[in-house]
């Protein structure tokens, strides 16, 4: 297949008047890392479902591997890997079993089964842990079981709903190499998430996405381009100060964002930027230089924070 393998045009869903997914298009190409950003409540577990075949679209066209999932619910999802928000592993069955028995709700033989959960054990680094009991593997174990599930059936398009929320920052980059070795497999991902780090890391290309609505898409690299400077500077003053402080930071940078805690000041040099503020007299409690995020991106686009 040469042509995307999913595309949306004019994609809707709503709820009564509330437009959840409110006419969104964009196409994922084969083998690509394609991600929706947004923060809660954006739509991206909504579309994410509409492409699944588990919700019913209100409007708009929606392809997936050239067929529409509302139509061919059972023919899309035999291509796809399903990774939902929320582990659902069975607790009752012993971490291999939950990879067979998976297998066979697909209807897949022993025969191919049985090698096949060696081989995930092993993609999923949990040999050693074959045998135990769902409820004992820490959070990251059982995320990586939960891919490891999904992919039971060698899926052509694996739907990665928040894979890393609740984890801590080496179970994080733990699952984003795992993810990254299936991506260079030629696996096409489609991933929601709200960190930035996450979006920076493991998408090629990316829309952001608020209340319903692409604010922006492109490369993580290309949004900042277009949308940020190379380089912020936080500076906190207090935080009763930080809005009275603000008035005489003009112009230090190419401009100001003043949040409840800090000032950032968006600029193409940092250092110089600190070295002109301490020119002005002002002495900031703490400051720092940072290159610009998705985070900026969000911010400049939307006035909100990625974060509630
Ligand atoms: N069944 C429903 N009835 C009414 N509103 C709904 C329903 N399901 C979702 N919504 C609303 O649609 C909006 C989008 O929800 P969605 O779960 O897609 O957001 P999200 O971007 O995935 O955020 P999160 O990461 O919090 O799930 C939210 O405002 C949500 O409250």
């Amino acid at each position: 297949m040469t042509g995307p393998v999913i595309r949306a045009e004019g994609l809707r869903k709503s709820y009564g008047d509330f437009a959840a997914v409110d006419g969104i298009d964009f196409e994922v190409a084969p083998g690509e890392s394609f991600g929706l950003l947004g923060p809660n409540g954006a739509g991206k577990s909504t579309t994410m479902r509409m492409i699944g075949g588990t919700l019913d679209r209100s409007g708009g066209t929606l392809e997936v591997l050239g067929m529409d999932p509302a139509e061919h619910g059972p023919e899309v999802r035999a291509h796809l890997g399903v990774i939902p928000q929320q582990d659902n592993l069975d607790e009752e069955l012993r971490v291999r079993d939950n990879l067979v028995m998976y297998g066979r709700y697909f209807g897949l033989p022993r025969s191919y089964l049985l090698p096949k959960a060696e081989e995930l054990l092993a993609f999923a680094q949990l040999e050693a842990k074959a045998t135990a009991k769902v409820g004992d593997l820490s959070g990251g174990m059982k995320r990586r079981l939960t891919i490891a599930r999904g992919l039971v059936n060698g899926p052509r398009i694996l739907l990665l709903d928040e894979p890393t929320t609740g984890l801590d920052p080496q179970a994080r980059h733990v699952l984003w190499d795992r993810l990254f070795r299936l991506k260079e497999a030629g696996t096409t991902l489609v991933v929601t998430t709200h960190f930035m780090d996450e979006a920076e890391q493991l998408c090629d290309r990316l829309i952001v996405v608020d209340r319903g609505r692409i604010m922006a898409e492109g490369s993580p690299q290309q949004l900042i381009r277009e949308h940020s400077t190379r380089e912020v500077v936080e500076v906190r003053f207090g935080s009763d100060r930080n809005a009275q402080v603000v008035a005489q930071l003009d112009g230090v940078g190419e401009r100001n964002e003043v949040l409840p805690d800090r000032i950032l000041i968006y600029t193409h040099d940092g250092e110089g930027a600190l070295e002109e503020i301490s020119r002005r007299g002002l002495h900031p409690v703490t400051s720092l230089v940072r290159r610009s995020s998705l985070e900026d991106v969000f911010l400049r686009l939307t006035g909100r924070s990625l974060i509630d």
